[in-house]
């Protein structure tokens, strides 16, 4: 099984991403961290804490991690996530405790006490957490197996015309993940927008007839009204089951070797993600997201859901 440290701000993909590593029995999930992101850190690390409730995550460490960007000010996503960042279903109370140690700390404690090349870092938040864990002991650089993270894209743009919100709530965060020297999978939005939560596989969630697939309609009902107010989708993207999805099984995922530069000074450009596509190809350590096998991907979600 592949072992994993999932970092995110839950978030109703980052739920989504969460029920899906525990459930699917090829991930290993060593730690859920949280980053500030789609709402402060505190509402982010309760519903942490109300999804593991109810996924029956309970025998590992969750631990919070930072309240703001590393330079700017705190950006959050209200208009997606709603006020408590998980609108729509009931929350249960948690009975888990967060660990003392920051998020970047247990993020460096697991890898340097696992064997090299052995964990692969999932963020599906901003990179807060991440880049701060490279700076404080930039030895788990050589030891992480790989980053897959889900954020950026290289022809599309939520958060701005041309950036992603999860890079461009953090900017310099993700400049020195994706210079630190590891290497990067970048499932973007070019990717996770084929993820659609459409209403058959509503229905799939449904029929499941338990909780946690009730959990996951009651989700997606608002997380598809928001998306519709605030986008115009008429079904929501899944975006963070994506990343696990592919650590799970890489031919799920068509991904093309190019290198990716982060705009840290752009007016109208900051936060993106710039892929540069032109011959010839340069050598580089980041990888982007192309195209999704939809219907095996969600095959993975539903049975990772159902055996929860
Ligand atoms: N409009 C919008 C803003 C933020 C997100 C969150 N950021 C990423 C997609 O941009 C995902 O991780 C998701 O949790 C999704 C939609
Ligand atoms: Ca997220």
């Amino acid at each position: 099984a592949q072992k994993i440290i999932l970092d995110c701000d839950p978030g109703h993909d980052d739920a989504i991403a969460m029920m899906l590593a525990w459930g699917n029995p090829n991930i290993d999930l060593l730690a859920v961290t949280t980053v500030v992101g789609n709402q402060t850190l505190e509402k982010v690390s309760r519903n942490a804490l109300a999804v593991a409730e109810i996924a029956n995550i309970r025998t590992i460490p969750f631990a919070k991690g930072c309240p703001r960007p590393l330079v700017r000010e705190v950006e959050n996503a209200p208009d997606i996530h709603g006020d408590s960042g998980m609108d729509g279903p009931v929350l249960p109370e948690s009975t888990m405790q967060f660990e003392e140690k920051h998020a970047a700390q247990l993020i460096i404690d697991l890898v340097m006490s696992h064997p090299e090349k052995s964990i692969t870092l999932v963020p599906t938040g901003g990179l807060t957490n991440i880049a701060l864990a490279a700076r404080l002991e930039p030895r788990i650089i050589e030891r992480v197996k790989e980053v897959v993270l889900m954020g950026g894209g290289y022809h599309t743009g939520n958060w701005s015309a041309v950036a992603e919100f999860n890079i461009k709530i953090d900017p310099e965060a993700a400049h020195i993940v994706f210079n630190a020297g590891w290497n990067v999978t970048m499932i973007g939005l070019d990717l996770t927008h084929q993820a659609l939560a459409t209403p058959d596989v509503v229905e799939r969630f449904k029929a499941l007839n338990s909780k946690p697939g009730q959990f996951v309609v009651d989700l997606l009902a608002f997380f598809s009204k928001m998306y519709k107010q605030a986008q115009d989708f008429d079904a929501p993207p899944v975006h963070d089951a994506c990343a696990v999805a592919y650590v799970i099984d890489p031919s799920l995922i068509e991904v093309q070797q190019v290198p990716v530069s982060i705009e840290l000074t752009g007016t109208h450009t900051l936060g993106m993600t710039v892929a540069d596509f032109r011959y010839p190809p340069k050598k580089c350590n980041t990888w982007v997201a192309k195209k999704l096998d939809k219907d095996r991907f969600w095959d993975l979600v539903i049975d990772a859901v159902k055996h929860l």
